[in-house]
């Protein structure tokens, strides 16, 4: 029984084993005293900690105080209450009191993980802390821009989309020559995290699509206007906004396990990134619409041949000879630099503004279509993937 309970545990929540040390080590359960302090605390946390964990939270409030979800499983398109479900129901029949106690150690991991994630590191002004979903580091000349949640393929959830808007902020006016956006784990990115649909707001889907539809033409702007040299160091395969944005950076490189794959058609959606102008310009109209239209998914060597990718490495000796070079160009002089990127730049930038508010509004018509909903619910549902 407890062996199941830890397995149940475990698929919820990933930092499972970390607070079951903790609960080995107090051999003990919490109190209601314990479950109260923490509901409390809870209320009390200065930072969001994303739907996932609110999702958790939520699970563990409710088998804790009800037991296992004996609810009717809400409808397809009720998609908050229908998550709010999924994550009670995946509880199965674990007890009452070891969910109590597993909120405890939830909302206690969370308080000191958001606590220390604001503190600066002491003796480094090098590793850039308070990001939850990315790794910032700067030193000798580059800022890199690490995307973090591996678990979830590196899927850009709304909380990831603000910090690499501040992390390139930070980026543009630091003491930097170049930047760097790669990703942590074996994806360079999923793309969009469709988990970012569920959380529908007072009103409703409408306001979703149109929030979501700011959220995106600002993170697009912000690689737009971007001054220093931008370059994507892609590790693994690639997917939606990951790929398109590829338009907006001077450099690329991929690794051979690279994968390009932009199935918007798949999802009920449409091209964004300023793809519907950047790749037709990149690839020419046939190539580019059999990626943005047809869903093509390209491998890193015919990315590279049609001219979205740099330049492709072995697997084996990608990080060894993308970092090598990349530690040249920061040796050069970054003023030089920033003005040449200018120059080569600098005349599109108005029309990639007008292309991004185009795309954006397109979208937010087609996110509240059936084909756009019925293909998030299908993946949330575990029905379909890639
Ligand atoms: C607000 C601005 C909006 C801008 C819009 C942009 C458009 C896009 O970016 S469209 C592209 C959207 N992305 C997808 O459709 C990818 C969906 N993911 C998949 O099809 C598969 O996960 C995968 C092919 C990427 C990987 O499959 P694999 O079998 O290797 O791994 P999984 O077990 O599926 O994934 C592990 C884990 O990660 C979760 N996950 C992966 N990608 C996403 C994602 N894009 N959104 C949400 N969650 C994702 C996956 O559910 C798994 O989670 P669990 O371990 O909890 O089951």
């Amino acid at each position: 029984m407890a062996i199941a309970a830890w397995r149940l545990a475990q698929r919820w929540c990933p930092s499972f084993p970390v607070v079951q040390l903790h609960m080995n080590r107090a051999a003990m359960t919490a109190s209601q005293k314990d479950f109260e302090n923490a509901m409390n605390q809870v209320k009390l946390l200065k930072k969001d900690p994303g739907n996932e964990v609110k999702l958790k939270l939520y699970a563990l409030y409710k088998q804790a105080t009800e037991g296992p979800c004996n609810m009717p499983k809400p409808g397809v398109f009720d998609l908050i209450n229908k998550a709010k479900w999924d994550a009670w129901n995946t509880l199965g029949s674990l007890p009452k009191e070891t969910a109590r106690q597993n909120y405890v150690d939830l909302v206690s991991s969370l308080s000191s993980s958001l606590e220390s994630s604001s503190q600066v590191e002491p003796g480094t002004d090098r590793k850039s802390t308070g990001y939850e979903t990315l790794m910032v580091t700067s030193e000798g000349g580059i800022t890199k821009i690490t995307l973090n949640r591996p678990a979830k393929k590196n899927a850009i959830n709304v909380e990831m989309y603000h910090e690499i808007m501040r992390a390139l902020k930070a980026a543009s006016k630091d003491d930097s020559s170049i930047t760097v956006l790669t990703g942590n784990g074996d994806y360079y990115s999923s793309g969009n995290d469709l988990t970012n649909f569920t959380d529908i707001p007072p009103g409703g889907v409408e306001e979703k699509a149109k929030n979501s539809a700011i959220l995106l033409r600002e993170f697009v702007g912000c690689f737009i206007d971007f001054p220093k040299p931008l370059i994507a160091v892609v590790n693994g395969p690639a997917v939606g906004i990951s790929v398109t944005i590829l338009g907006l950076f001077d450099v690329v490189y991929a690794s051979d396990r690279a994968t390009f794959h932009t199935p918007f058609s798949h999802l009920g959606q449409s091209p964004e990134g300023c793809s519907s102008y950047t790749f037709l310009k990149i690839m020419g109209p046939a190539k580019a619409t059999e990626m943005l239209v047809f869903g093509k998914k390209l491998t890193a060597g015919e990315a590279c041949a049609q001219g979205l990718v740099t330049a492709v490495f072995p697997d084996s000796t990608f990080q060894k000879e993308v970092w090598t070079r990349l530690k040249a160009f920061a040796k050069l002089p970054p003023n030089a630099m920033r003005i040449s990127k200018e120059v080569i730049r600098n005349r599109e930038k108005e029309k990639l503004h007008a292309v991004n508010a185009e795309e954006c509004s397109v979208l937010q018509e087609r996110w509240l279509s059936d084909e756009c909903m019925n293909a998030v619910v299908n993946f949330l549902s575990r029905k379909s993937k890639l």
